[in-house]
Parts: structure tokens; C-alpha cells; sequence
């Protein structure tokens, strides 16, 4: 793990609006973002137990006739193909002039049926039953025309994988196989217009063994044994833990190895499983541990060597907190699993690396963000009513702190204007002390919830009968982005809107983050329901 230095208690840097010009910028801009609401995608793993039972979130689904999607598919024309994986193709669509992702299951003799009609049905009956902003809504299904389709909210950046990888069609050719499917990977963290991550298949990869326990929560039993089939899957074995494919122990330790799995992806931009010049494939999980036995051990140098070079484009140094971000995913990735921190933890310590390192938005941002947050400032507590995320940095005794070098990338952020000062008493707007639900939960959560829909007896409902509004556009005004070549470049590569999202606005994702957690135990018990979340904007 690199040892790195005690973090500057506070960031001293003038106020300023921050506009990423360069690709290199806006790639950083993203690598925090991405870092961020993977976090959060984590974190919410935990809680999904509690929100299948809570009935207040079930929500009626759609069914759409195989004509309407045939229609909005333009006949599953390959043109609006956007991906494949292990269970069919899925098509950019417009149903009731809304933007969706169809995804076809697909009938072949790699495909179980029976199986994969139970993961249809088991897919539509518990997703169905509740949302959740860290999860891509199921808006629906079709069935008819000797296809099964589902229905779900289309991301606009598609997945982590596409992003950070560059992922070609004829990549998602090649691992067209279920069994590739990882419990989490990057091909399954889906990311929204604002780079907030979902889980993806949460059903259908997932629930067909949940559903044999009939325990959502159960993580023994019937799930390890249909988890143990893709043990044997290299792609799989790139985000599993020695535990888990020895003796098939599940359980959230698993999570957490997996998060660092990914943290990893995201720092070096290499995949789990790669091929390397010398020594042909190798996981990326073994990073850790090479590094260790090297010549220079686990430390800083040796860390920075391993840093995806798109990150210092340009000449650019290295994003401030990135060592803070590799140490933590060693931990993660700690072979003995209760020496990983509980993503309760983990949250603490991200406040230290972005606090730090993320510029202020734009004013125009600021004023549009203020005004809404006065608007929903009734909706939860005050900033002021959660812990100084300052307090948090100053009692950060067990993260391994800032190296001499990041403190001075911190404070200059290399060729970025300087970051709003964390206590800001400028001309932001009282945003911050409120409550705002970011633009994850305000467009698509509430824009879901603008579906008036009367539930049949199943619970579901005919689309005829009640059409789907358009969610809520985004409030924000985002500036133009200099193309760069596919990762990370939030642009969009077939959703047609623009992702890019200036530094120091963070999603949804991170307003969860400011919300004192529990002292951290590795059973990470958190709440089903989320508090009201304040905005996060780096005061
Ligand atoms: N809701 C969505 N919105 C936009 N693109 C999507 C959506 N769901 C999937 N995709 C795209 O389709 C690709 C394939 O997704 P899919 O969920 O079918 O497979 P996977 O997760 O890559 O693999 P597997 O199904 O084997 O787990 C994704 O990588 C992504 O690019």
C-alpha cells in the first residue's frame, strides 16, 4: 500500500469557476466523477435486502406489445444496437417517445431457455417491486413475437466498460457467453448523462438464484452454488476474492474486493483480466501484491508508474488524490477479508481526496443548483445539521495521507484553475446547506414516478392505458466537451445528449457520501432508506 503523508487540513486555493478545457481535464473530471458514484453503486449493494421488502417502492411495470418495440427498435435494426451480452442484444429504442433500452433475450442454443425464461420472469417480478437510484429502473417488458424483450432506462454513457475501456461492438461479440457475467464487473456499472453509475442485470444475472431461497438478502445457499459456476470464468475470477473461489464464502467482504477490483480499473485503466507483453494474462487483483514483491515495494513511485497515462494527458501530473484512491483499493483488495474496510469506512475516506481535489462548478451551475436546493431545502436537514466534512478530514488518522507531491498537486492541481476554497463564503449560493437530490434521482427517479400508471392485478400496467412522460430534464448547463477518444470522454456515443459535466459537480452519487455513516463494521449494516442528501459542492 503507498504510504503517503498527513493531508493538508484545508485546501487554500482562490476561488474560482472551473471550466476542464483540454481532454485531459475533462478525463480527470471524470475519473473523479466515475470514482465517486461507483462508491456509492457499492455502498447501496448493501441495502438492497431492505429496499426488496420495503413495499412503498413497488412500482408498476409496462407491457409493451412486440409491435411497439419492433416499431421503436425500427425492426431491431443493428444501427441502434448499442451492446451485447450473455443474454441478448440491447437496442437504443423510442417507446412513447421516450428513450429506452431494449434488451432482446436472445434464443440460442448457448441459452439454457427454461432458465432464461425463469431469469425473465424473475427479473420483471422483483424489479418490479422497487427502484433505486443506484439501479437501472426495469421500465418494462414484451413478450410476444417469439421474443422476450425487457425494458429499462437507457444511459446515455452506457457502461463503465464502454467508457473506460473503449469498448467495441466486437468486444461485446466476444464474450457473448453467460457465464462471462461477473457479480460486479465494469461491463455491468452502467452510467448515466451525469456519469452516476447503476447496477445493471441486477435480475436477471442475480435473481435466479436469489429466487430459489426466496431470500433477497440470502447470500448463502442457493446463490453460492449458481455463483460457483462462474467461478470457474476467468472473467469472473478477475473481481472474486481468494475466499470466494476457494470455498465459495460470500458475503460483503466480497463486495468490497470487488469495489477495489474496480478502483483499479479506474486508476490504471487496464482490465481485470489483461494480457501483459511478458507474462500473457494477468488479473489486475494481483497488482497489490506484484507491486509489493517489487524492487521499490508498495510506494508512492511505484504507484504512480502504474497510473493510466490518459490521466496525465497533456503533461498534466497526476490527479490530487489518486494515491489516496490506490491506497484505498488496497485495502480493499487485502487478501485477509477483515482487514477490508466496510464501505461505511470507505465513504470517510473519500472525503478526503475530493474535498480536495474537485473544483467549484461554474457560476452559472452554482446559481441554478441555488435555486433549486432553496426549493428543496424543506425536503431533508441542513448541511449544517451533518458533520464538517473538514472535521472528518482532520480525524482521518487511519487513512494513509497526502505525499508531499499530492499535497502540491492538491494545491495547484496541475494545469486546472485552483479549486474553490472548501469553506467557501463567496457568492455561492446557500446550495450547499440544502438538501438536493441530484440529477440521478431528480430526472429519473422523479421522472419515473411521473408515470401515472394504474396497476393491473399482476402489477403491471398496459401502456396504452397510460403513457409514460418524458423524465425530468437535467437543470444543468453543461459546456461543450472537446472530443476525445472514447474513455472516459463523457461524451455520447449514441444517447445524443451531452454528458459533460463540469469538476466539482458531482452527482447524486457523492450527496450520500456527506451523510455520516455508522462507525464502520464490516457488516455494514446501513439504513434501507436513505436521509435526504445535501448537496455536495465542497464547502
Ligand atoms: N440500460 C442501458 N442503457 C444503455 N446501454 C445499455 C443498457 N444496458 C446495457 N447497455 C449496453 O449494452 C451492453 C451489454 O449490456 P448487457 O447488460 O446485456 O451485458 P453485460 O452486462 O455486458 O454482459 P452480461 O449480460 O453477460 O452480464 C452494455 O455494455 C452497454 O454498453
Amino acid at each position: 500500500m503507498p504510504r503517503v503523508r498527513q493531508p493538508p487540513k484545508r485546501y487554500s486555493g482562490e476561488s474560482s469557476g472551473f471550466s476542464p478545457k483540454t481532454p485531459a481535464e475533462y478525463y480527470r473530471v471524470e475519473f473523479y466523477k466515475v470514482l465517486d458514484t461507483i462508491h456509492t453503486q457499492f455502498t447501496k449493494r448493501f441495502q438492497q435486502g431492505g429496499l426488496l421488502s420495503c413495499k412503498s417502492w413497488r412500482t408498476p411495470l409496462m407491457c409493451w406489445s412486440y409491435e411497439e418495440v419492433h416499431a421503436g427498435t425500427e425492426g431491431f435494426s443493428a444501427s441502434l444496437q448499442v451492446g451485447e451480452g450473455g443474454f441478448g442484444a440491447v437496442y437504443r429504442a423510442s417507446l412513447s417517445n421516450t428513450v429506452c433500452a431494449v434488451k432482446r433475450l436472445k434464443q440460442d442454443g448457448e441459452l439454457d431457455w427454461t432458465v432464461l425464461m425463469k431469469s425473465f420472469q424473475t427479473e420483471v417480478e422483483k424489479l418490479s417491486k422497487f427502484r433505486h437510484p443506484n439501479i437501472v429502473d426495469l421500465l418494462g417488458f414484451s413478450e410476444g413475437g417469439g421474443s422476450m424483450c425487457l425494458i429499462y432506462s437507457y444511459m446515455e454513457n452506457q457502461s463503465l466498460e464502454d467508457r473506460l475501456h473503449n469498448v467495441t461492438q466486437t468486444h461485446h461479440n466476444l464474450h457473448m457467453s453467460p457465464d462471462y457475467h461477473t457479480l460486479t464487473s465494469v461491463s455491468n456499472i452502467l452510467l448515466d448523462r451525469h456519469l452516476a453509475a447503476k447496477l445493471s442485470d441486477f435480475g436477471l444475472a442475480q435473481f435466479v438464484s436469489r429466487s430459489s431461497s426466496g431470500r433477497p438478502g440470502d447470500q448463502t445457499g442457493a446463490q453460492t452454488k449458481s455463483l460457483g459456476k462462474t467461478a470457474t470464468v476467468r472473467g469472473t475470477l478477475a473481481y472474486l476474492p481468494d475466499e470466494y473461489v476457494r470455498n465459495g464464502q460470500l458475503g460483503t467482504a466480497v463486495d468490497v474486493y470487488s469495489f477495489g477490483v474496480v478502483l483499479l480499473e479506474v486508476l490504471t485503466g487496464r482490465r481485470a483480466l489483461h494480457k501483459d507483453m511478458r507474462s500473457g494474462e494477468r488479473y489486475l487483483k494481483d497488482l497489490v501484491e506484484e507491486l509489493e514483491d517489487g524492487p521499490c515495494g508498495s510506494s508512492e513511485a511505484a504507484w504512480r508508474k502504474q497510473l493510466d497515462e490518459r490521466l496525465m494527458a497533456g503533461g498534466a501530473c497526476e490527479p490530487a488524490g489518486c494515491l489516496q484512491v490506490a491506497a484505498l483499493a488496497c485495502r480493499c483488495l487485502d487478501k485477509n477479508k477483515r482487514r477490508r474496510p466496510a464501505m461505511t469506512k470507505v465513504r470517510t475516506h473519500r472525503y478526503e481526496h475530493y474535498l480536495l481535489s474537485i473544483p467549484r462548478p461554474p457560476l452559472s451551475l452554482d446559481s441554478s443548483v441555488g435555486a433549486l436546493s432553496q426549493q428543496l431545502s424543506s425536503l431533508g436537514p441542513l448541511e449544517d445539521s451533518y458533520p464538517s466534512s473538514l472535521s472528518s478530514l482532520s480525524s482521518l488518522s487511519s487513512l494513509s495521507s497526502l505525499s508531499s507531491q499530492s499535497s502540491q498537486s492538491s494545491s495547484s492541481l496541475c494545469s486546472l484553475p485552483p479549486p474553490h476554497p472548501l469553506h467557501s463564503s463567496s457568492s455561492l449560493p446557500p446550495l450547499s446547506s440544502s438538501s438536493f437530490l441530484g440529477p440521478c434521482e431528480t430526472d429519473e427517479s422523479r421522472g419515473f414516478s411521473q408515470y401515472h400508471l394504474s396497476p393491473q392485478s399482476n402489477g403491471t400496467s398496459s401502456r396504452d392505458q397510460n403513457h409514460p412522460s418524458v423524465p425530468t430534464e437535467d437543470q444543468y448547463n453543461f459546456p461543450p466537451q472537446p472530443s476525445t477518444d472514447g474513455v472516459l470522454s463523457g461524451g455520447t456515443s449514441s444517447g445524443g445528449t451531452s454528458s459533460g459535466t463540469p469538476a466539482g459537480f458531482s452527482p447524486a452519487g457523492s450527496l450520500q457520501s456527506m451523510c455520516p455513516g455508522p462507525s464502520g463494521t464490516s457488516a455494514d449494516p446501513e439504513p434501507a432508506r436513505d436521509p435526504p442528501r445535501p448537496v455536495f459542492f465542497f464547502i
